[in-house]
This record gives structure tokens, C-alpha cells and sequence, in this order.
């Protein structure tokens, strides 16, 4: 039959020998091969995401984002969920973009494209992204033969200083694709214009070191000569003749290059940036080819372009150094070499054609006038919730408005790609204030084997809660079962944050080979033991504890990401917005993967001016401190506290329209808990005996009731559809968002009553 015959075998999609049999994503739900992207992506990329990467299709975003940010003259703001490949959507067209320049450049020239440009600029919202684009990019640009290098300049590994350093002296190829955050790219370029001054001072001096070598030597007078024998005479002449012919071809060799590169700023004069310092001949590092305009990526752009600090970086590194002024624009050596030559031309002839002279001058001071010369720069804005954002429109008009470029929208929303992405389950759990620490630690006990991400909005509570899990997960029967804690917050110095990330990311839990075997060695032992004691891990005798591992995190870590085998999420304090929420709950369920989210909502407890209850807590306090291990202390003072007795009803109505909001745009599910003896004496207990504990306790009530300053003022024209309304209620009101906590929802939440 002919569909039989190898001719028609899609020889194409056959998987590779080697490609890891046990992928932990699901491609089959991906329709476009990388060879049909069209126009078609060249070899270099088709093989390395196929054999190095292997990935045998591109996603939805890749597929609609990368054709059109690939052709020069074309920019891109691109919105799709978190965890659908944007990284590599942007990427992609850039090294495309580097391949094509390097091929035009051997058909035009026979030799290969050997600079140090730079090419392309990345900005991402936090370091320790730009660290994960960093290495991704670079694993990628290894792939091509084209000498492409990548730099990452985030000021922790090397100053910025040393990064200039070390781009000026290394290797040329096809050009450098930087990738930095908004404030470290200013550092950069700072020092990249030190670094110009610097060199063009250097010049200056072994200038000035030849002439005084020149004129250093023993001077030949004319008398001098004049004593000497003929043959010596001679001589002497004949190498003063050579000497000068060498010094005037090294003249002319000089004034051959300066033109040459006056010219070619000139070419690209309607290119980017500091092409002033073209003027003392100096070769530029940081602009477009002619013809391959500079393409800069500014990944998670709602976030970066929301913050007020980070989008003043990013506007200043586009109109001062990527799109020349009105004045550069206007005066770049082409419109002063006309005026000169009018002038030169002008004495030259005399006034013989004194008519066309005027013109021509007319010509040229039109010419001088501040015209606008578009620059050729090409922007890519990408982000989970880029398309609605106000400022990423803005701010591509204002930059469609400079360039010589188009904006073209690729928006993927969640609807249209929820087959691939969405699997991940989206859960709050309502539940009394006094309870909100053990159903934190009841759902971390569920699965101690995973990794966890929990969110804080603050750093000051996140500190507390980290310091009362080690606490917990101390000694041999800890309360709770996961061991590798991990914290990240702005406040922490760089290095350590990189540590305790890099630490997070490559911590593997335990196989599950290992864990059945260790469980199976417990089951044995257990026999021996006391039988009354039955608290702690032992009580999920399936598997050993630390196995997995939690991150607690601001939302330093909610955008971009990356963590792979992370499966849950908690919210400990509510998200301030809903753009939070979205990048927060993207750490997991990337990528076909599982995943759950689950939002902890406390409400004041019902009974907190209860006498009895309030007794009972004494009592519980006293009872548990010292003994709270046995399984009797446990059930007898806390039998009362099992359950989670509130629901919806319960909230007040600022927090069910809170409620409402996220419901709205995110399928929220109900998470009840299930009846488990609770452990909320055994914590009180710990933070009574520990005073450093209780002194973070009180530092974090405060900070769980500020008011959440949000960085600039409430502007409906910037707020999410979702957020309109809402914020068109609050916009005289000063820039803060009121917090979920009052000061007793707060002190009961953090169990310090
Ligand atoms: N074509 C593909 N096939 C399979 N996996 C892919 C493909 N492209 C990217 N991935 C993987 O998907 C994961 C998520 O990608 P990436 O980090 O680029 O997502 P993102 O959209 O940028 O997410 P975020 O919005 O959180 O920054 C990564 O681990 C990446 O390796």
C-alpha cells in the first residue's frame, strides 16, 4: 500500500533513539513540528531544540511569536500563561535574527561576521530570572557555529565593570546578546562609557608616547650631516626617505579608517545608540548592524513596566542609548559632512555657480533641522498579563512612535490553550485564624516527599513562619516532615539568595525506589516501639520525612521561575493583586504538568470572646508545653478545634468581593480539610517557649496589617479589566492597598494570643 511505502513516513516526527523515555511533560498536545514553523527557523535552531533541548514541537506561543519577531521591522507585545515557553519564544528570534545577519554578511562579503556588538538586549524583572534566561540562552547560542556570545551582567557573579572588561577583549563572532535586569543594564552602561573614556584616554597617551619617541632620538642636524663621509650621507637619506614613505602610508592608512568608520555610522546613523563616540574613530559595541536592527526583550513586561523604578530604567536605556535624540538624530556625521562639503565646494569654485551653492546649503540646514530619524529597534514585551496592561501599551506606542517598527499582538489566552497548560487546580481554603499555621502544616505533611513554594508579602512574616518550621522540623520526631527549608526575600543579601534558590531548584527528592524501601525498613522496626507514641512522622509511616523541600518566597520568585518538579503552591498572606496571583500560581502546572494552588484565608474565629474557650487554650498551653508528644496530651485539648467549621458567610464584604474578583478570573475551588488531629497546641506551645520566636511574631502582625503600598498611584487607565471598577472607587485615595489582617486576625492568625 502506498501509505506503507517510506516515501510517505513523516520521517520527521519519528522520535529520536535517544530522547529520555521518562519526560516529565506531555508534547503530544503540541501541533507544530519546529520544521514547520513558517518561514521555516533555520537548521541550527530546528537541531538544537530537537537534540539538545528535546523538544520535538513548538508551543502555541513559540509557533505564533517567533516568525514574526524574527523579521526585522517587527515587534511583538505577547501575552500568554505562565510556563508555556516564552523564554525560548523570545530567544529564538534572536539568535534567528544573529544566523541571518551572519549568512548575509559571508554571501555579501566571502568571509565570516566578526564583531563584538551588541545585538540584542534582554531585561528581566529580577536577577535571578535574568540568571535562568541566562543559562538557557546560553546553552542555546552554543548550538550555532556563528561564535554567538552571551553575557549576563546582574552585578552578583562580576561588576559590571568586568563585564564591559571582558565583552571588549574576548573573542569576536556573531555578535553578544546581554541579558540584565532594568537597574543592573544603567550599571552596565555606565560603565560601558567609562570604559570608552577610558580607552579613548589610553589612545591619547601612546599618541602622545610615539610623538615623544619621535622626537626623543639624537636630532641629525644639517651640520652634522654635512661631516659625515658620502657612503654614510647616503645611507642616511635613503632611510629618512624610507621613514617618511612608512609614516605617510600609516597616515593616509589612518585617515582611510576614519572615514571608513564615520561612514558606516553614518549608514546605521539612523541606527542606535552612543554613535556620537563614533567621532574619534572609536568602535561602537553597543548597536544595530546596518540592516539587523537591535531587538530588545523586556521578559514579564507587566511587571517590569507596572514598577515605577523599573520602568524609568527601561525608558532611559530606549531614549538615551538605543534611540538617538532629536539632536543626534538630526545631526549625525552625514548632515555635517553636507554643510562642510557646500562650504568646501563653495571656496573651491569661487562663486561660479553661486545659485546651486545656496541650494545646496538650504538643503543642508533643512537637513540639520530636529527631524525625527527613527531608530531601528525592535521591542519584544512579554508577560502573563501583557495584554491588558495600559503601561505595555503605552509603551509600545511611544517606541512605534521612535522606530522604524511595527507592533504586531500575539495573545494567547488561557482559553485557547487550556488542553496544554491547565492542569493546574486552583484552591482556597477558608479556615479560622487559630488554624491557619496547621493547615499550612497539615498540607505540607500530605506530601513531604514534593517540593513547595509559599508566598509571603511580606519579609518580616515570612522569616517568622521559616523560623517556626525549622523549629517544627527539629529533632527525631518533628511535627513537621519536611526538612530542606529555603527562604527568599528582597532583603537578603544577592549570593545568599542565589544559594538558597539554586539549592531549592536542584534539590531531588528522594526516588521512589529508595522511599519504598526506606518505608518498608520502618514498617519493620515499627513493631519495637511504644505504640502510644504515635505522633509525629511516624504517623505517615509510608514515607521517610525530608524528603522534599519548601521555598518560602515574597514575590521575588512569583515571576518567571522556573522550578520544574514544584507541585503546590500556598498563598500564606492573599496576593495584593490579581496580577500577583497569576504569576504566583504559574511556579507550578507549567507545561502540561500538575499542579495545585491553595489560597489560606483566615477568618476571625467565631468564639474568640468565648470565656470558656479562652480557658481552654490556657489550659492547653500549660498542658502541652513540656510533654505535648503523647497522643493523649494531643486529643484530649485539641478534640475541640478538629474541623474547619466556617464558610463564606463568614467573610466580611470587602474579602468576599476579594473572593469574587479572583473567582472571576480563575476557576477557584473550595478546599475543605479533612478531620486530622490538630496541631495547633503543639505550635502554640513552641512559639511560647521560644522567645526569638515570639518577638518575630510581633514584628510580623505589624507587618501582616500595613496597608500594602503598591508602588504608584492607583490609575484605572493601568488596572486589569478585572481591577477597573475597583480601582476607579479608590483613585484619589493614597497608593496603598488595604491589607486582609486587622490587628486581632493578625495576632490570632500568628497564634500569639
Ligand atoms: N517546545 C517546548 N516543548 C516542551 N517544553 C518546553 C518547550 N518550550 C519550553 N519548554 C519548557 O517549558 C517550561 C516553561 O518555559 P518558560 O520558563 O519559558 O515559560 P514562561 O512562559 O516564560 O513562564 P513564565 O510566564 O512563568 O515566565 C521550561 O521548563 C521549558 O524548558
Amino acid at each position: 500500500m502506498a501509505s506503507n511505502t517510506i516515501a510517505n513516513l513523516d520521517v520527521k516526527r519519528v522520535r529520536r533513539g535517544f530522547e529520555p523515555e521518562q519526560k516529565n511533560w506531555n508534547d503530544d498536545l503540541l501541533e507544530t513540528p519546529w520544521e514547520d514553523v513558517a518561514p521555516p527557523l533555520s537548521k541550527h535552531t530546528v537541531f538544537a531544540m530537537k537534540n539538545i533541548f528535546f523538544f520535538s514541537h513548538a508551543t502555541s506561543v513559540q509557533a505564533s511569536a517567533i516568525p514574526k519577531l524574527s523579521s526585522p521591522g517587527t515587534s511583538c507585545v505577547v501575552e500568554a500563561p505562565t510556563g508555556c515557553g516564552k523564554t525560548l519564544a523570545f530567544l529564538v528570534p534572536i539568535l534567528e535574527r544573529i544566523v541571518h545577519h551572519c549568512d548575509a554578511h559571508v554571501a555579501a562579503h566571502g568571509r565570516p561576521l566578526l564583531t563584538r556588538n551588541i545585538v540584542s538586549l534582554v531585561l528581566s524583572p529580577s536577577r535571578v530570572l535574568a540568571e535562568q534566561t541566562f543559562v538557557v540562552a546560553r546553552g542555546l547560542a552554543a548550538r550555532f557555529p556563528h561564535d554567538i556570545r552571551v553575557a549576563l551582567c546582574d552585578g552578583v557573579a562580576e561588576t559590571p565593570a568586568s563585564v564591559v572588561e571582558h565583552l571588549s577583549k574576548g573573542s569576536r563572532g556573531g555578535g553578544i546578546v546581554l541579558i540584565s535586569t532594568p537597574t543592573d543594564v544603567l550599571d552596565f552602561l555606565a560603565a560601558f562609557d567609562a570604559h570608552r573614556e577610558k580607552r579613548a584616554a589610553n589612545g591619547l597617551s601612546s599618541t602622545t608616547l610615539t610623538t615623544e619617541k619621535r622626537s626623543g632620538g639624537i636630532e641629525v642636524t644639517d651640520e652634522l650631516l654635512e661631516e659625515q663621509d658620502e657612503e654614510t650621507k647616503r645611507r642616511y637619506l635613503a632611510k629618512k626617505a624610507r621613514k617618511e614613505a612608512e609614516q605617510a602610508a600609516l597616515e593616509q592608512k589612518v585617515a582611510n579608517t576614519t572615514t571608513k568608520t564615520t561612514t558606516t555610522t553614518t549608514v546605521s546613523s539612523s541606527s542606535l545608540s552612543s554613535s556620537s563616540s563614533s567621532a574619534n574613530g572609536e568602535e561602537l559595541i553597543l548597536r544595530a548592524h546596518a540592516g539587523t536592527p537591535f531587538l530588545m526583550v523586556v521578559d514579564e513586561a507587566d511587571v517590569v513596566l507596572k514598577a515605577t523604578s523599573m520602568r524609568d530604567a527601561v525608558v532611559q536605556v530606549v531614549l538615551h542609548r538605543l534611540v538617538p535624540d532629536h539632536r543626534e538624530a538630526a545631526a549625525p556625521s552625514s548632515v555635517v559632512s553636507t554643510e562642510d562639503a557646500v562650504d568646501a565646494s563653495a571656496k573651491k569654485k569661487g562663486s561660479r555657480n553661486q545659485k546651486r551653492d545656496r541650494e545646496e546649503g538650504n538643503n543642508a540646514v533643512a537637513a540639520s533641522q530636529p527631524a525625527l530619524v527613527k531608530a531601528m529597534l525592535d521591542v519584544g514585551l512579554f508577560g502573563a498579563t501583557a495584554g491588558y496592561s495600559k503601561k505595555v501599551q503605552q509603551f509600545s506606542a511611544a517606541v512605534e512612535g521612535l522606530c522604524h517598527t511595527t507592533f504586531a499582538n500575539v495573545f494567547l489566552r488561557r482559553e485557547t490553550t487550556d488542553m496544554f497548560v491547565s492542569q493546574l487546580s486552583n484552591k482556597y481554603c477558608l479556615c479560622e485564624s487559630h488554624h491557619v499555621l496547621h493547615t499550612l502544616i497539615h498540607f505540607l505533611n500530605l506530601h513531604p516527599c514534593k517540593k513547595h513554594f509559599i508566598f509571603f508579602n511580606s519579609s518580616a512574616v515570612l522569616m517568622f513562619v521559616k523560623t517556626l518550621l525549622s523549629t517544627l522540623s527539629e529533632g527525631t520526631r518533628p511535627t513537621l516532615y519536611v526538612k530542606h527549608i529555603y527562604a527568599m526575600y528582597e532583603e537578603m543579601k544577592e549570593s545568599t539568595k542565589f544559594a538558597e534558590y539554586n539549592s531549592f531548584l536542584q534539590h531531588t527528592p528522594v526516588a521512589l525506589a529508595s522511599v519504598q524501601k526506606a518505608a518498608l525498613a520502618k514498617k519493620q522496626m515499627k513493631e519495637e516501639k511504644n505504640p502510644h507514641f504515635s505522633s509525629g512522622w511516624k504517623r505517615d509511616s509510608h514515607l521517610p520525612p525530608g524528603t522534599g523541600a519548601i521555598l518560602l518566597c515574597t514575590d521575588v520568585a512569583a515571576f518567571g521561575l522556573d522550578v520544574r518538579d514544584v507541585d503546590y503552591v500556598y498563598h500564606f498572606e492573599p496576593p495584593v493583586s490579581l496580577r500577583s496571583y497569576v504569576h504566583r500560581i504559574g511556579r507550578v502546572g507549567r507545561m502540561g504538568m500538575r499542579g495545585t494552588s491553595v489560597l489560606l484565608l483566615p477568618v476571625p474565629a467565631k468564639d474568640q470572646h468565648n470565656e470558656e474557650q479562652q480557658k481552654l487554650r490556657e489550659r492547653e498551653r500549660k498542658s502541652t508545653s513540656a510533654r505535648y508528644h503523647t497522643i493523649a496530651n494531643t486529643k484530649s485539648s485539641t478534640s475541640a478545634l478538629q474541623g474547619s467549621t466556617v464558610d463564606e458567610s463568614d467573610l466580611e464584604e470587602e474579602k468576599a468581593k476579594y473572593l469574587e474578583q479572583l473567582q472571576q478570573s480563575h476557576k477557584l475551588e473550595r478546599q475543605g480539610l479533612p478531620p486530622v488531629a490538630p496541631i495547633t497546641s503543639i505550635i502554640r506551645a513552641v512559639i511560647a517557649d521560644h522567645s526569638g520566636l515570639q518577638r518575630l511574631g510581633r514584628s510580623a502582625a505589624i507587618n501582616l496589617c500595613k496597608p500594602r503600598v503598591v508602588e504608584e498611584p492607583a490609575d484605572a487607565a493601568d488596572a486589569d479589566d478585572e481591577e477597573q471598577d475597583n480601582v476607579k472607587q479608590q483613585k484619589d485615595t493614597p497608593a496603598t492597598e488595604a491589607s486582609w489582617y486587622d490587628a486581632t486576625l493578625a495576632v490570632q492568625t500568628l497564634l500569639l494570643d
